[in-house]
């Protein structure tokens, strides 16, 4: 995970950024909230003063009596108002972000999850994101409110009573200094407890995985303690968080205690003195009203600065999510702006579906996954014509799995192209190339739903005779008569469990509905018997045809798909090109 705080303290600056617009109405609520706390103080003042000191000479009890009641439901209604507009901020802001963080994962694919794991990624996408909407509702708006606020209420109280305005505005000031402190401990306090978090899920997730290597290698007593521990890390950075949030509020009830009792003494000693001196009743029933009002003031003018102190804990979670966002894929735009900037042979026209399957041609490319341990890929260039197949072949470790992610599109040469039907790939949009390509790996992923939901998963508005072609053409018609409810057998997780070769006719139906011109299998009977290898292999003969086909392979077996043989291991030898064998040669 990236600590980089420059680009965690970007991507918060950019999300507070954005977060404004929408926090405008909570921010305009908040404001009008200090206004009429401002009144209600004036109104307690006056009644306070009224039976302390005796009647002033104005406006009766009942008056502000009634205008207290008036402001009070004002203010209510405006919390409200505040508290609707700030859900909404929230909701929006994390619509926003779990969209942005989808489309980053897909677009990282597969290459995505041999770094990350999964239940990271689940965290981000779920938890992380959830946990955001505080800095939304919260934050943003508490970061604009914790001045205006406090600035409002000081300026009408120095037009009332100058000294203790500017008793209050001192302790006040000391509140952002406190906090200073308090939010670099606040904040580092929440990342680790984000990561132990992390950590906690991705453990559980990977043990619940692996739950029968755990009871047959009689490792339960271990892993439960282990479990335990990291939970128990987890409680303990959890009740730091509360430590620093406790001290963090506690230092501003002393700011705030101390500047009640300093005005109390300042506004307290002066009305003293007029009743000593025997000032007329109107003048020191105004002393004390006045007093009275800054003294019910304190707590509005600090309730602001309370809001953006339990707010910093949101803004925590921020920088904590930003370093997650930061580890995701950037953006479709930025590589391929970046790769075919100042290129216009780069800015492909997509190229269009044929009957007859699509070129593709490996340009000189070279592709290191780690530039310390070298290429994967050094110089490659093949050609496959339109309805030609090629088969990868080669030792684990030598690449295969690695070209077809790239025609996937999921990672970009370091150097040389890829062209699919004359167009570079990093110049087509990912929809366009996802298009052309139909892409069978190892398991196929079967969704929690029906067996039709899983075939119709390739092309949701395919009719049901398109449906029934392509069940007939995966041989899925040999085994369906054995589930309780044919197509609309539910299958996936809690459901009716298929076989690995069941499972990949499936895999196929969803390649005969899509349709592509190209067709990329990556090693796609590698858990399967022979036979049923074989019975695979039949059925993928019969839908390369009229396909280009790219196939990553160990098997012997593939050799009844008939096509050109790229052996990836021939190339790591030192001065050796790139091999293909049987049919016309187009490597380089
Ligand atoms: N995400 C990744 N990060 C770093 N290195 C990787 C990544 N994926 C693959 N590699 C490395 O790239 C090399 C080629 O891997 P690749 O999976 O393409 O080989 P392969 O020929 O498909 O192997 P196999 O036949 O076992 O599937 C390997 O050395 C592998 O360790």
């Amino acid at each position: 995970m990236s600590g980089d705080k420059t680009v965690m303290r970007a991507w918060t600056r950019a999300q507070s950024r954005m977060g404004r617009v929408r926090a405008l109405p909570v921010v305009a609520a908040g404001l009008l909230s200090g206004l009429t706390a401002v009144g209600q103080a004036w109104c307690m003042a006056a009644i306070l003063a009224s039976v302390l000191v005796g009647p002033g000479g104005g406006r009766g009890a009942g008056t502000w009596l009634a205008a207290l009641a008036v402001l009070a439901v004002l203010r209510g209604l405006l919390a409200v108002a505040g508290d609707v507009a700030a859900a909404g901020a929230g909701r929006a802001a994390r619509r926003r972000l779990r969209t942005d963080a989808l489309a980053a994962i897909l677009r990282g694919g597969p290459a995505l999850l041999r770094r990350q794991h999964s239940a990271e990624l689940t965290a981000l996408a779920v938890d992380r994101i959830e946990a955001l909407d505080g800095f939304f509702a919260r934050w943003v708006p508490a970061s604009i409110l914790w001045i205006a606020v406090p600035g409002l209420i000081a300026v009408l109280a120095a037009l009332v009573q100058p000294g203790s305005a500017a008793i209050m505005a001192v302790c006040g000031l000391a509140v952002p200094v406190g906090q200073a402190l308090f939010g670099i401990g606040a904040a580092m306090a929440s990342r680790n407890q984000f990561l132990a978090m992390t950590r906690l899920q991705a453990r559980f997730l990977d043990r619940v995985r692996g739950i029968a290597t755990i009871v047959l290698l009689n490792r339960t007593d271990d892993e439960a303690a282990r479990l335990a521990a990291a939970a128990d890390e987890l409680r303990r950075r959890t009740m730091k968080v509360l430590r620093v949030a406790f001290l963090s509020s506690a230092s501003i009830d002393c700011a705030m205690v101390a500047a009640l009792i300093l005005i109390v003494l300042h506004d307290g000693g002066t009305v003293l003195a007029l009743h000593r001196a025997g000032a007329a009743s109107p003048a020191l029933a105004g002393s004390a009203m006045r007093g009275l009002f800054v003294l019910l003031l304190v707590p509005e003018f600090f309730a602001p600065l309370r809001g953006l102190a339990l707010a910093y804990q949101d803004r925590a979670h921020a920088a904590g999510a930003a370093s997650a966002m930061a580890d995701l894929p950037a953006g479709p735009d930025k590589p391929a702006a970046a790769q075919t900037a100042g290129r216009p042979d780069m800015q492909a026209t997509i190229p269009q579906r044929t009957a007859g399957g699509v070129e593709l041609r490996f340009c000189d490319v070279t592709f290191a996954w780690d530039p310390a341990r070298g290429a994967v890929l050094r110089n490659l260039s093949f050609e496959v014509r339109p309805g030609e197949t090629l088969i990868l072949v080669g030792p684990s470790g030598s690449g295969k799995s690695t070209i077809i992610e790239m025609i996937l599109g999921f990672i970009a040469p370091d150097q040389g192209r890829v062209l699919i039907g004359g167009a570079d790939i990093a110049g087509l949009p990912p929809a366009a190339l996802s298009g052309l390509i139909s892409w069978i790996g190892q398991r196929p992923v079967l969704f929690a739903g029906t067996l039709r939901e899983n075939i119709l998963f390739a092309r949701p508005d395919a009719t049901e005779d398109a449906v029934m072609d392509a069940v007939r053409a995966a041989a899925i018609d040999r085994f369906m008569p054995g589930l309780p409810d044919g197509l609309d057998t539910r299958i996936g997780e809690g459901g009716f469990g298929l076989s690995g070769g069941q499972a990949q006719r499936v895999a196929i139906a969803r390649a005969y509905l899509k349709n592509a011109p190209l067709l990329l299998l990556d090693e796609p009977t590698a858990h399967l018997d022979p036979a049923t290898e074989a019975d695979i292999f039949a059925s993928l003969r019969a839908l390369a045809q009229g396909r280009t086909v790219i196939l990553s392979t160990h098997s012997a077996a593939a050799r009844a798909l008939p096509g050109a043989c790229l052996d990836l291991g021939a190339r790591q030898n030192p001065g050796q090109d790139a091999t293909i064998s049987e049919e016309p040669a187009h490597a380089g």
